[in-house]
């Protein structure tokens, strides 16, 4: 090792998961193994992600994780795991311009910096843990030339987050339950990359929730206790949806893979009120929004858009095209329109062209929307939505080479 005191860094920024196919209950608890196959579409970075800077130094006395400026603590039992599995694959680092050799025995001894940041609010059902604990195992196994590859690094960042395994590749992943006991094929692979259906366009409707939630780890928990529906689904229902969904995702086949998107979505759900007690994760929004969309299908005779609903009253839409887009904005701002001291810019973010193109340049052309004709008697009702992101399928981790974006500082390795 070199002499005087050095920090090597590295930065990554990987983006965030939503499944179209749910992973909801677990066979092992604590490697966090799932009771079935599930499906999820990476979101774009450009509008969710998480960017994470780690660092290592001889300097350094223990191990250190700031989480969006505040230094939290890692001696939970999932962020130890991720520490351990990724140590265990460390191999020779030589750096020769900063003039730094790390040998693999040396990475048992030597502690970590962390320092992570989500471009979205944490913790919100919009799922941080998946684009943290993706980034956190892919960032250290770069930072310790591990050299396992993403489908390997997964199986670690499950051990983190289940969801968070997803979230190593871009386009649509597949995350396959395994079988060994010890969890080496519980693992994600990548269906296809985001370029391959990149006609779809994801709109997320945040909703306002006063409730506070039952987490995901305690739900699913409670769902495996209890919930007959559950076992019927694990063994009856997903392993059918998951080969149609493929075959859906491969074809582009959007009336198949709307179907199967709803249907599952909306099974996840009553598996949570199958569940004692009983789960509410959506509200009377997520169903006025699930019933927009359904009269807009209908209406159409094929389906537009898609809608998924995680364990929070956030409402995923995903739809066909730009044009479905459009239109489901229109029909999506004149029900659920901001309230009065709201500016439309902090109401839409993301992709704004899609405001752009539905003609609606300020709260004028709001208030001007015309009702969506499918839905009679459309009410409108301020403030229940507290903003929509526009984005899209997405790519999946990449390091950050410029020194500019790294969260550490290069000497200290303490929060810039
Ligand atoms: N950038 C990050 N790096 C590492 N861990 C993170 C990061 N962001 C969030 N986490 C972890 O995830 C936890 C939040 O997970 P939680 O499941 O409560 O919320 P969520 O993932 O945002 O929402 P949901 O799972 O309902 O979609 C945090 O307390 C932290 O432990
Ligand atoms: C409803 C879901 O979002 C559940 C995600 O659960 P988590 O991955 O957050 O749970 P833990 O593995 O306990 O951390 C469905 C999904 O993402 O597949």
């Amino acid at each position: 090792m070199a002499e005087k005191p050095w920090v090597r860094m590295v930065t990554a920024q990987t983006p965030t998961n939503i499944a179209v196919i749910k992973y909801w209950g677990k066979r092992d608890e604590t490697l966090i193994l799932p009771v079935n196959d599930s499906i999820s579409v990476t979101l774009d970075p450009a509008h969710l992600c998480t960017t994470t800077t780690v660092a290592v130094s001889s300097s350094f006395d223990q191990d250190r994780m700031w989480l969006n400026g505040k230094e939290i603590s890692l001696s939970g039992g999932r962020f130890q795991n991720c520490l351990r599995e990724i140590r265990a694959r460390a191999c020779d680092v030589e750096d020769e311009e900063k003039g730094i050799k790390i040998a693999k025995k040396d990475w048992e001894k030597l502690h970590v910096h962390i320092a992570s940041f989500n471009n979205f609010p944490t913790a919100a059902g919009l799922a941080s843990s998946a684009a943290g604990f993706a980034c956190l195992v892919f960032a250290l196994a770069k930072l310790m030339n591990a050299k396992e590859d993403n489908s390997e690094l997964s199986a670690i960042a499950r051990q983190g987050s289940g969801s968070a395994c997803r979230s190593l590749f871009g386009g649509f992943v597949k995350w396959i339950m395994g079988k060994a006991e010890d969890g080496r094929d519980s693992l994600a692979v990548q269906l296809v990359d985001e370029k391959h259906w990149d006609e779809l366009v994801i709109i997320i409707a945040v909703v306002c929730s006063r409730q506070k939630e039952t987490s995901s780890t305690t739900g699913m928990r409670d769902s495996v206790e209890t919930s007959l529906l559950l076992k019927h689904r694990a063994k009856e229902v997903v392993p059918k949806r998951i080969t149609e969904m493929e075959e859906a995702i491969k074809t582009r086949d959007f009336e198949s893979f709307a179907q199967l998107t709803c249907a599952d979505s909306n099974q996840f759900h009553a598996v949570c009120l199958d569940t004692c007690p009983p789960i509410f994760y959506m509200n009377d929004t997520s169903h006025r929004i699930i019933s927009c969309v359904e009269k807009w299908n209908r209406s159409e005779g094929t389906p537009q858009v898609a809608y998924t609903f995680d364990a929070g009253p956030n409402a995923v839409l995903i739809a066909h095209n730009r044009k479905a887009a459009t239109q489901l904005l229109q029909k999506l701002l004149f029900c659920f329109p901001p309230s009065s001291d709201t500016d439309l810019n902090s109401y839409v973010i993301g992709d704004k062209s899609i405001l752009k193109d539905a003609g609606i340049e300020d709260m004028k052309d709001v208030e001007a929307l015309p009702p969506p004709p499918e839905i009679k008697d459309a009410q409108r009702s301020k403030g229940d939505v507290s903003y929509f992101i526009c984005t899209k399928p997405g790519r999946g981790p990449v390091l950050l080479s410029d020194e500019s974006q790294a969260l550490l500082h290069p000497e200290t390795g303490l929060p810039k």
